[in-house]
């Protein structure tokens, strides 16, 4: 088996009691999308802590222009894919546009994606979802909680923009946070939310933040792996740094992020939001 020729030391599998640590530690989690067995055995080698199975597949998988037609099944048939290429890292799912209108739809559908190998789902929300939230809670499901941009809401927010920027949003925003970890969120991530924001959210949050275009004060980070290997073609969005530039193959550029994150080095100033 290829693969399996890493000269690192074996690693424990990462739980979310280790995620905790690694935040009242201070070590940043270091985080990426995959989407099927190939890469994800390459991220898990590199020592990336925790992947998604994004439905960002929706647009880079799919080709679509948003990640709303993303069903169930496509999320169950990659949870799959990717969780026969991992070893230690810790495999969340999202849950698609409308699979957690309810709080009994949302526990049938977390339930496929635990099965399917998932150790824990993340949905896209606000206070309004923490009824959903704390019935996922009492299955011992674990949940992470999207805050900020989220992609889900595109139609109605009118296109991918920056969250929490004015007063009232920031405060709104803070308060999401606290009622969703009140809910039973295990885990916090935030997209596109200035930095500052971000930094009073996870200070305040006694569950790990990961964030993306949430600059450096939270406590990991995670990119779409595909816009950190450089490949969609045209405008990124600021937060993407392209880690193949530097790199001789992709298990270095993947490697090379997990360093970056680790050691703070990324996101600079220019991949954030003030
Ligand atoms: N390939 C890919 N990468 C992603 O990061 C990603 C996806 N797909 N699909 C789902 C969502 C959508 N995301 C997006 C998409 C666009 C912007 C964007 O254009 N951002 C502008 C900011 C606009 C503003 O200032 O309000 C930017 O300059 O970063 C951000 C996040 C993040 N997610
Ligand atoms: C961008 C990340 C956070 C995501 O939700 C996805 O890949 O779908
Ligand atoms: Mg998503």
């Amino acid at each position: 088996m290829y693969g399996n020729h890493s000269t690192q030391p074996a690693r424990k599998p990462v739980t979310l009691r280790r995620l905790a640590k690694m935040k009242a530690e201070g070590e940043k989690i270091a985080c990426l999308t995959a989407y099927d067995a190939s890469f994800a055995q390459v991220v898990d080698a590199a020592g990336t802590d925790l992947v998604l199975v994004g439905d960002s597949l929706g647009m880079v998988i799919q080709g679509h222009a948003t990640t709303v037609p993303v069903t169930m099944d496509d999320m169950v048939y990659h949870t799959r894919c990717v969780a026969q290429g991992l070893s230690t890292t810790f495999l969340v799912a999202d849950m698609p546009f409308l699979s957690y209108s309810d709080p009994v739809r949302a526990v049938d559908n977390a339930g496929r994606l635990m099965q399917a190998g998932a150790a824990m789902v993340k949905l896209e929300g606000a206070a309004g979802q923490a009824e959903v939230i704390s019935a996922m809670a009492g299955q011992d499901i674990p949940v992470c909680a999207h805050l900020g941009l989220r992609p889900q809401s595109v139609h109605k927010a009118g296109g991918f923009r920056v969250q929490g920027r004015e007063d009232t949003a920031a405060a709104a925003m803070q308060a999401d946070a606290r009622a969703l970890v009140e809910a039973g969120a295990d885990l916090l991530l935030l997209e596109c939310v200035p930095r500052d924001l971000a930094e009073r959210i996870t200070r305040e949050a006694p569950v790990p933040v990961i964030g993306i275009g949430a600059g450096p004060g939270v406590d990991g980070q995670i990119l779409v792996l595909y816009d950190m290997l450089g490949i969609p073609p045209g405008p990124k969005p600021r937060f993407v740094r392209d880690f193949m530039a530097d790199a001789d193959d992709v298990p270095a550029a993947i490697a090379a992020y997990v360093q970056a994150v680790k050691s703070g080095d990324y996101p600079a100033p220019e991949h954030g939001f003030e």
